[in-house]
């Protein structure tokens, strides 16, 4: 299988990558294919973000897309940053800034109150318009404090219970097993399974 990936942010290129690679299937970027502008994201929902970036790449493109929209949630503070997380201290894609925003927000609370969640939806479009969509999940606590260089954007915030580590400390084989990411990738792959 030969894909495009619709994203422009390394760190969902990096671990795409290395899982399709594992399966034998080609993922290329699209900024190798195509250098059409971005779509804007205008959906309220991160279903509604991926369908979007891919339905618009599968047209520029006439090959099978594949996009991600994701972002993190913080319990306590509804469904935010969420479908703004890329862009929740105002400049898209400032990781640094959003970090800060989302330690400043949740400054207030301790304890349960700093539980939290990875959302990542996944579509694959056909240029024919076929779309199929997965959805992964990955709970967590968002600490005040940074912990490793790995991942990216909110993973040195993300602590992880279960290992005693937080999203950047561990190896992207390890973030690929039990990512928001990785299980979307997954739950795809039965859909296409069931094709
Ligand atoms: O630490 C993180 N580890 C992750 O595993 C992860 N997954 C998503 N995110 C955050 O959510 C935004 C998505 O926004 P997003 O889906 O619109 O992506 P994007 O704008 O960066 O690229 P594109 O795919 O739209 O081109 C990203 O920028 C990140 O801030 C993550 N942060
Ligand atoms: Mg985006």
């Amino acid at each position: 299988m030969k894909l495009v990936l619709a994203t422009h942010n390394k760190g969902k290129i990096r671990e795409f990558q290395k899982v399709f690679s594992e399966i034998g299937w080609e993922a290329v970027p699209v900024a190798d294919v195509s250098d059409a502008p971005d779509p804007e994201e205008t959906g309220k929902t991160f279903k509604e973000n991926a369908l979007q970036k891919a339905h618009y790449y599968a047209k520029v493109t006439n090959l099978p897309v594949l996009s991600d929209d994701s972002g993190i949630i913080a319990d306590v503070l509804g469904d935010r940053p969420g479908v703004y997380s890329a862009r929740y201290a105002g400049k898209h894609g400032d990781d640094e800034a959003n970090n800060r925003k989302l330690v400043e927000d949740l400054k207030p609370y301790t304890g349960d109150d700093r539980k939290g969640h990875y959302v990542c939806v996944i579509a694959l479009v056909w240029p024919d318009g076929k779309e199929i969509t997965a959805e992964g999940t990955c709970e967590g606590i968002i600490r005040d404090f940074y912990k490793g260089n790995g991942g990216f954007g909110y993973d040195p915030l993300f602590y992880l219970p279960q290992y005693g580590k937080t999203m950047a400390e561990i190896s992207m084989e390890e973030k690929n097993k039990i990512s928001h990411r990785g299980k979307a990738i997954q739950a795809l792959l039965n859909e296409l399974k069931k094709l």
